[in-house]
């Protein structure tokens, strides 16, 4: 398989080790779209950059001031009664610290306003992108990995911006301009300097290493301690169905504490390495000192040097640590920017079309042709699929689990193509369909009918955006839903997420209905509902059903035999292929599968 291929898109996500060729390939995606946020940036980067050099440099100037007015500018003012050196060294020392600190809290704010851009950019960019991906993928790829995506890994990026990249640059601008400022100032304690760059060197590196695998210990546990949340939360009902809480409390009570022990060795980690920081920063200041001190008595070096030398090599070693650390962020941000452009790269499996086909009025006649159908080049599901539907024709679905209908039905909504042959709709293939006019002509209505969160209106005017309130009522006088949606505390304008806004699954079914009928489509995909509902509520959803059937094509998955007497044609479903086909009555009264799926029904009603 090639380097690609492996690494495509969310592929290789859960993988620890890559070869080389596949890191890079890794590498490039990342920098690739790192290049892309930063690119409309580019002229406030150059200013920023250009800020943070000017003040770095005024910052670093002010010992260099202070050992010239010691060494030169006191001995003209003692000696010859010279003001001007010491005026001069004042004012340039004060417009120095001032304009230091102005553009240093300049650079903060535009560093910040890029940063915040960049995070825009992407967290918007991830969003969108993700929403267009095909229904395949996110069968595939949990909401629990989606979120951390979008809360944790973005999270790392945000660090990295907000402490860690300003501070590098600053921090290393530091070093280098102090380290120029103290050769220049004197030579030989830059050689001091230079020898501490040894250990310094060495304790870095050591702390890295240890660092990374620890760090990489507290994200791994930390995502462990998110996912087992997510999942709990989510799957809430079936916890307290099946009583899962005491062994959810043992497991989550496992991974919080390794979460702990994994901080608690990073401040460990930490306490070694700040005081090593500490001591090597105050050995060096020392012998700094002891050097410059035994040149100053033998007459080789000012008084005003030495002491400049001294703030200098103390101020050395200040930004050490936050060099060290930033290793940290930058890792567990690339590895954040690594899967985020994993699924930036993805590419909806359904593709919309380069040249869509127009289809304002659809009739709601649909085609298989020769269609096979399987799940990520699993099992075949559908091996070989002809079907042809007349408009306004009702069709039943019926078949034991797993025989295809649900996928039959997703088929036709287009939320996967077929891996051969055609569906069309009035004759266009559905691939080449305007998107649009596929929503509009198709619609399914699933099983869950989830509600969004806003008001009862709301979420049947989503079949049509532009919907008026007469049209919402009319709608839901049509399937039966405006007696119950007149009793909630503020009718059409309840809010179906508050107290009160709750409604029964029934209920939660004829919203669903009132939805589809505002879109009125040409093809209407129903999955039919298990839950059992009391006979009224069912009787309820019949007539609902009827209402919002009449005049289109339809299709009904259905799992009461008691909605198979409202369809024109009954297809019964085996193993991925129709094993009957005819009207209700027709079937019922042969022998086939369906005849005795009805008998046992009617027997069970009795
Ligand atoms: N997302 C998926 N990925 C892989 N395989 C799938 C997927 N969805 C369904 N399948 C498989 O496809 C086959 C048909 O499933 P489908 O959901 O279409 O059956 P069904 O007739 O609707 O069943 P039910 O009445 O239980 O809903 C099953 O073997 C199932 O395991």
């Amino acid at each position: 398989m090639s380097t690609a291929s492996t690494t495509q898109g969310v592929r290789g996500e859960e993988r620890e080790n890559f070869t080389r060729e596949e890191s890079r390939r890794l590498r490039e995606r990342s920098r690739i779209l790192l290049a892309s946020l930063l690119a409309p940036l580019r002229v406030r980067l150059v200013i920023t950059a250009i800020i943070v050099v000017v003040s770095t440099a005024a910052q670093v100037a002010g010992p260099t001031l202070i050992a010239y007015g010691i060494d030169n500018a006191l001995p003209a003012l003692v000696k010859r009664n010279d003001w001007l050196p010491t005026i001069v060294i004042v004012v340039l020392y004060l417009v120095t610290g001032i304009v230091g600190a102005v553009l240093m809290a300049q650079y903060t704010v535009l560093f910040a306003r890029v940063s915040q851009s960049v995070l825009f950019d992407l967290r918007k960019r991830l969003f969108l992108h993700t929403q267009r991906l095909s229904l395949e993928f996110h069968e595939s790829y949990t909401s629990g990995r989606i979120i951390s995506r979008q809360t944790s890994d973005l999270d790392s990026i945000r660090e990295l911006f907000d402490s860690g990249i300003n501070q590098l640059v600053q921090g290393l601008l530091y070093m280098i301009f102090t380290a120029i400022a103290l050769v220049s100032l004197d030579a030989p304690s830059g050689l001091v300097l230079g020898v501490a760059l040894i250990p310094l060197f060495v304790l870095t590196r050591w702390f890295q290493v240890r660092s990374a695998k620890l760090f990489r210990a507290t994200r791994v546990t930390s995502a462990r301690v998110i996912v087992h949340f997510v999942e709990t939360m989510t799957g809430m009902r079936a916890v307290q169905a099946f009583r899962k809480e005491k062994r959810n409390e043992k497991e989550y009570g496992g991974y919080v504490e390794d979460y702990r022990a994994a901080n608690s060795k990073v401040f460990q980690l930490f306490g070694t390495f700040d005081p090593a920081l500490v001591m090597i920063g105050n050995a060096t200041l020392a012998a700094v000192v002891l050097f410059g001190g035994f040149r100053v008595v033998g007459g080789s070096m000012e008084i005003g040097a030495l002491l400049a030398v001294a703030l200098y090599a103390k101020r050395f070693f200040d930004p050490a640590e936050e060099l060290a650390v930033f290793y940290n962020g930058y890792q567990s941000a690339s590895a954040a920017l690594e899967k985020i452009s994993g699924v930036l790269e993805e590419e909806p499996s359904v593709p919309d079309p380069v040249r869509p086909t127009d289809l304002w009025h659809a009739r709601g006649s649909i085609d298989f042709d020769d269609v096979e159908f399987a799940y990520n080049s699993d099992a075949v599901v559908l091996p070989e699929f002809d079907l042809h539907v007349p408009s306004g024709q009702t069709i039943a679905l019926v078949g034991s689990t797993g025989a295809g209908k649900s996928t039959l039905a997703k088929l036709i909504a287009r939320f996967y193509d077929p891996t051969r042959g055609s569906i069309r709709l009035d004759g266009v293939d559905l691939r080449d369909l305007h998107p649009k006019d596929l929503r509009r002509a198709i619609v399914m209505v699933t099983q869950e009918a989830y509600l969004f969160s806003g008001t009862v209106a709301d979420n049947i005017a989503l079949g049509k955006p532009d919907a008026t309130r007469d049209e919402i009522e009319r709608a839901s006088r049509a399937v039966g839903a405006h007696e119950f949606i007149m009793a909630l505390p503020d009718g059409y304008d309840t809010d179906v997420n508050k107290r009160g806004g709750r409604v029964s699954a029934g209920q939660r079914q004829l919203l669903s209905f009132a939805r589809a009928f505002i879109a009125d489509p040409a093809v209407l995909i129903l999955d039919e509902a298990t839950a059992s509902l009391d006979i009224p509520s069912e009787r309820l959803v019949q007539e609902a059903l009827q209402t919002l059937l009449a005049d289109r094509t339809a299709l009904i998955i259905a799992h009461r035999l008691s909605t198979v007497a409202i369809a024109d044609r009954v297809l019964v479903m085996e193993y991925g292929r129709v094993v009957e086909d005819g009207s209700p009555d027709d079937l019922i009264s042969g022998t086939g599968r369906f005849a005795q799926l009805h008998a046992a029904w009617r027997d069970s009603l009795v």
